[in-house]
C-alpha cells in the first residue's frame, strides 16, 4: 500500500463520519457517539480506552492485538476531531509542519 493509499482510507474514513454526524442515520454506531446522552464524553472516554488496549496489546506483544486496537483508536480519534470543527486535512497539516 503507497502513502497515497494510506491517505485515501483516513480520507475515506473521515468522510464516512461526517456524513454520519450530518445524517445521523438509526444503525450507525458512529452516529450513537454524535447523540449520546453523555455528549463528547462518550468518544473520549472511548479514545482513552483504545489507547489503554492499544498499551496492553504492545505490552504484550500481541502485534494482530495491536493493530486492531489501533484501528479503533484512529477511528475514536477522528470522531473527536469531526466534533470539534477539525479535519483529518487539519491532522495532515499538523503533522507536515513536523517534517
Ligand atoms: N472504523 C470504525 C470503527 N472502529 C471501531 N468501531 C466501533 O467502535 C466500537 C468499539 O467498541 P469496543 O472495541 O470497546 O467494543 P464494544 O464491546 O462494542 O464496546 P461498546 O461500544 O459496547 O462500548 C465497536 O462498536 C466498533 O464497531 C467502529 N465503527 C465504525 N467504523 C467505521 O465507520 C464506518 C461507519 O460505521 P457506522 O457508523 O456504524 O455506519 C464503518 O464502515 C467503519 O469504516
Amino acid at each position: 500500500m503507497t502513502d497515497d493509499d494510506t491517505d485515501a482510507v483516513l480520507d475515506s474514513l473521515f468522510a464516512t463520519i461526517e456524513d454520519r454526524r450530518d445524517r445521523l442515520p438509526d444503525d450507525s454506531y458512529t452516529a450513537s457517539l454524535f447523540t449520546h446522552e453523555k455528549g463528547e464524553n462518550a468518544a473520549l472516554e472511548k479514545v482513552g480506552e483504545e489507547a489503554t488496549e492499544v498499551i496492553l496489546a504492545a505490552k504484550d506483544d500481541d502485534r494482530e492485538e495491536l493493530l486492531a486496537e489501533s484501528g479503533d483508536l484512529v477511528y475514536h480519534l477522528l470522531v473527536v476531531l469531526a466534533m470539534n470543527d477539525a479535519t483529518v486535512e487539519d491532522l495532515r497539516d499538523e503533522l507536515e509542519d513536523r517534517f
